[in-house]
């Protein structure tokens, strides 16, 4: 995955006057960006508190909706005391996974620790082999250690270069570029978007939502597996 130029390991960005240096420091986040990857810094409002849906179904509202990124690997930096994260383990495919049986678990703050997420792009790169992490961030209803506070987070995305050539060892799914496998990301968590906002009263279970920053959209496979 070289992406031309490496990026420079010393430049810092600092984001504390980023309200009066907006476009200086935005142009900084671009270029580091098209270097290194895509970074996110989110800042999870407070979803509205628990209630009962129209069927009378307690609703568990999310700061970040269910989703697997689509990039290679997720770095995600938290601050303590600000949890809220929580992953599903047990996946088998990208189309099934937590379909069925929907079992949370909490990731706990590690002082200096950073959590890795794998992401679509290495799922299929490795032809399978290592799962994308299904993950939430879920928000306060009253369970036992819910975050009524802010959550911030910054996440660092890490994404092909355009001209990355992207084939597991096994070629179980066909070749494509870098440029390519972005393209039907982002069409694709676009594309369930829409159908998530026509149907919004859709049961998560049944309409698994995915996306990068926090999406909402339909866990679909990353790419078709090549034929036999
Ligand atoms: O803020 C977090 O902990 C997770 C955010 C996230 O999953 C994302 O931005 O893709
Ligand atoms: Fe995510």
């Amino acid at each position: 995955m070289s992406c031309g130029r490496p990026p420079d390991p010393s430049q810092e960005i600092s984001l504390a006057d980023f309200d009066t240096r907006t476009d200086e420091i935005a142009s900084q986040l671009c270029a580091a960006a098209e270097h290194v990857g895509f970074f996110a810094i989110v800042d999870h409002g407070i979803a509205p508190a628990d209630d009962n849906d129209k069927k009378g179904r307690q609703q568990v509202y999310h700061r970040a909706g269910a989703h697997a990124d689509w990039g290679f690997l997720t770095l995600l930096f938290e601050k303590e005391g600000q949890s809220g994260l929580e992953i599903c383990p047990g996946r088998e495919v990208v189309t099934e996974h937590a379909l069925g049986d929907h079992s949370w678990s909490k990731v706990h703050f590690v002082p200096g620790g950073i959590v890795c997420n794998i992401g679509d792009l290495l799922m299929s790169w490795s032809d399978d082999r290592f799962k994308s992490t299904f993950h939430r961030v879920k928000a306060p209803c009253g369970d036992p250690g819910d975050n009524y506070g802010e959550r911030f987070s910054i996440a660092f995305f890490n994404q092909p270069c355009k001209d990355a050539l992207i084939q597991g060892p096994l070629k179980k799914y066909p070749l494509v570029t870098g440029e390519e496998f972005n393209a039907r990301a982002m069409s694709k968590h676009f594309a369930a978007l829409q159908a998530k906002l026509r149907a919004p009263e859709a049961d998560e279970g049944a309409a698994v939502v995915a996306g990068e920053g926090a999406g909402s959209s339909i866990a679909v496979p990353a790419q078709v597996p090549a034929a036999a």
